[in-house]
């Protein structure tokens, strides 16, 4: 098949990316906790949370106590990236969404009406997530990009309407603050008024560094979300969240899915 031709008006439905899964679950995390929504897991990550640099094979061991929850979507060294992925355009996402949706099915059902892209990092496909969030705005959808918040996401995605939940990484995760905090991308997304700052928590320590990021960047809307990959985890990182989250003026939200799932995939 000939490869695609770019037009000036881009079709921007038609180049592939990366997709570690497409699922249906409760937005299990942050201001549409519970509420039903599709989710798009992109491929790939510009961080390495756990570990201060890409880890250069299976054995080298993490270092941070806060670790990523998605290493199947970035860490080549010990898993197969190519396992389950698949490489769809944005065009073809959406549809593999629509038929994850039971209303269509079942015309009887209430659309689901949130779309979340994940990952991974979601905006290093900046292109797919526009042909997204404007097949979510036209058909009476909502759009939240779970980011770390590394990476500006542009004009064209904020006048799209999509929110931001921007997890940014703390000196808990041992990557390098040069790397986890930039702070173009920062002050973009904070600017577009569409941001909902969202911290994993893992210790004390890091309540100090939030306090820190929120006044130098004067962040609005901060929500801690407990780490964890177990029930048990989840529950003792939101209770020694609950007391600074109230002191310091912070939401804090629950890992729903962790609490029904564990840390199965694809929920
Ligand atoms: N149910 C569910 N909700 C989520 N909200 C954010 C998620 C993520 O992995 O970014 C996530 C996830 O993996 N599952
Ligand atoms: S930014 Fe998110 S996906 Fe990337 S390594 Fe960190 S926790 Fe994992
Ligand atoms: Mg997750």
């Amino acid at each position: 098949m000939p490869a695609p031709v770019a037009s000036p008006v881009a079709d921007l439905g038609q180049w592939p990316v990366p997709i570690s899964e497409l699922f249906y679950s409760f937005q299990g995390e942050g201001p549409n906790l519970g509420r039903r929504a599709l989710f798009i897991r992109f491929r790939d990550c510009n961080l390495t949370c756990g570990y201060a640099a890409a880890p250069g094979s299976a054995n080298t061991p993490a270092t941070g106590t806060m670790r990523c929850d998605t290493e199947y979507t970035w860490n080549g060294a010990k898993h197969d990236l190519s396992t389950g992925v698949q490489h769809l355009t944005p065009q073809q996402i959406w549809d593999e969404l629509m038929r994850l949706d039971p209303s269509t099915t079942n015309p009887g059902l209430a659309a689901v009406d949130l779309i979340v892209a994940s990952g991974g990092e979601p905006l290093l496909r900046k292109n797919a997530l526009l042909y997204l969030a404007n097949q979510a705005v036209s058909t009476g959808r909502r759009m939240e990009i779970e980011t770390n918040a590394t990476i500006t996401p542009g004009a064209n995605l904020i006048a799209a309407g999509v929110a931001f939940n921007a997890g940014l990484k703390l000196a808990s995760s041992a990557v390098p603050r040069s790397r986890r905090i930039k702070p173009a991308a920062i002050t973009a997304i904070q600017a577009s008024g569409q941001a909902r700052w969202k911290f994993v928590v893992c210790g004390p320590d890091d309540v100090a560094e939030i306090a820190q990021l929120q006044a130098q960047f004067g962040l609005t809307e901060i929500w801690l979300s407990p780490e964890g990959t177990t029930a048990a985890a989840v529950i003792e990182q939101m209770r020694r969240a609950a007391v600074p989250a109230l002191e310091h003026g912070w939401n804090l939200t629950t890992r729903e899915h962790v609490l029904i799932w564990g840390d199965e995939r694809g929920k």
